[in-house]
C-alpha cells in the first residue's frame, strides 16, 4: 500500500528537478495513465501570468472550509497567527502552496500582498482551485499562480482557513503534503512523491522521442509509422539519439 501519512518530506533531488522542468503537464499525466493514474490533473485552472507557466515544486498544503459569519470577521486579521498567514510564513523554499478552496470562486484564496510575501520566501508557485484578488499585481507576480476566476472579494467572506499540511483537494485532485506539482500553460499536475523520480526520467525519454517524431511530422511524415512510431521509426530513433543524447 501506498504511504500517504503526512511526514516533512525531502527536498527534490537536483536531477529530478531539472527533468521535471523540462517535462510538460501533458507527458506527464500520460505517465502517470501509464501507471495507472487518471486523476491527476488539476481542473479549470489558469497560469495568470503568462510569462510565469513553468513551475514544480513540493506542495505544501492549505485547507479552507466554508466561513461562517461569527467566525470571520475582519479582526481576525489583526491575529498573525491567523491560518492563512501562518501558512505563508511557513512555505519553505522551493514549495508550492496549495489552497483546497472547494472550487469556490465567490471570494479569492489570497492576494497580492501574501503572494509576493510568499514569492520572497522563495515559494515556487500557488494553486487555488478558487478565485484571487488584485488581479493586476498576480499579472506581472514573478512567481507562477495558478487560479480559476478573481474576485474581489477577502478569503472571509467564503473561507474559513482551518489547517496546514493536512491531505486536501484541489481541482478535484488529492494532494498529499510533499507531492510534486508541475505547471505549465497547459494548467497543473500533482504528481504522487513517491512516483517522482521515475516519472521525471520516463517524461525525460518520451519528450526525447516525441522531438524526433515532431520532427518527422513536421517534414511532412504521415502518422502511420511515425506516431506512434513503428520499428523502422524507432530504429532511425536510435540512431538519432546516439548523435544527440538526451542530456
Ligand atoms: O486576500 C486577502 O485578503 C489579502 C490581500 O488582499 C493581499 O494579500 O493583498
Ligand atoms: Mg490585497
Amino acid at each position: 500500500m501506498v504511504d500517504t501519512s503526512v511526514k516533512t518530506p525531502d527536498p527534490l533531488p537536483e536531477g529530478v528537478l531539472l527533468a521535471l522542468r523540462r517535462a510538460s503537464t501533458a507527458t506527464i499525466t500520460t505517465q502517470l495513465l501509464s501507471r495507472g493514474l487518471r486523476n491527476q490533473f488539476m481542473q479549470g485552472l489558469r497560469a495568470l501570468n503568462p510569462a510565469q507557466v513553468n513551475m514544480v515544486g513540493v506542495a505544501f498544503t492549505l485547507r479552507y472550509i466554508p466561513a461562517r459569519e461569527d467566525v470571520d470577521v475582519l479582526s481576525v486579521f489583526q491575529d498573525y497567527d491567523h491560518p492563512q498567514r501562518k501558512a505563508v510564513e511557513s512555505v519553505g523554499r522551493g514549495e508550492v502552496l496549495v489552497i483546497d478552496s472547494r472550487g469556490q470562486q465567490r471570494a479569492a484564496s489570497l492576494g497580492h500582498i501574501l503572494a509576493t510575501r510568499l514569492l520572497h520566501r522563495g515559494c515556487a508557485g500557488v494553486v487555488t482551485d478558487g478565485s484571487v484578488r488584485d488581479s493586476d499585481g498576480f499579472a506581472t507576480l514573478e512567481m507562477p499562480t495558478f487560479a480559476m476566476n478573481p474576485s474581489a472579494n477577502t478569503n472571509l467572506i467564503q473561507h474559513h482557513a482551518v489547517d496546514m499540511q493536512v491531505p486536501i483537494g484541489c481541482g478535484e485532485v488529492a494532494v498529499y503534503p510533499g507531492d510534486v506539482l508541475v505547471g505549465d500553460s497547459d494548467g497543473v499536475v500533482c504528481l504522487p512523491r513517491h512516483l517522482a523520480e521515475e516519472v521525471a526520467e520516463a517524461a525525460a525519454a518520451q519528450e526525447h522521442l516525441e522531438a524526433f517524431v515532431l520532427s518527422k511530422v513536421e517534414s511532412g511524415r504521415p502518422l502511420r509509422g511515425t506516431y506512434p512510431p513503428d520499428e523502422a521509426t524507432r530504429a532511425e530513433y536510435e540512431a538519432w539519439a546516439a548523435e544527440n543524447p538526451l542530456l
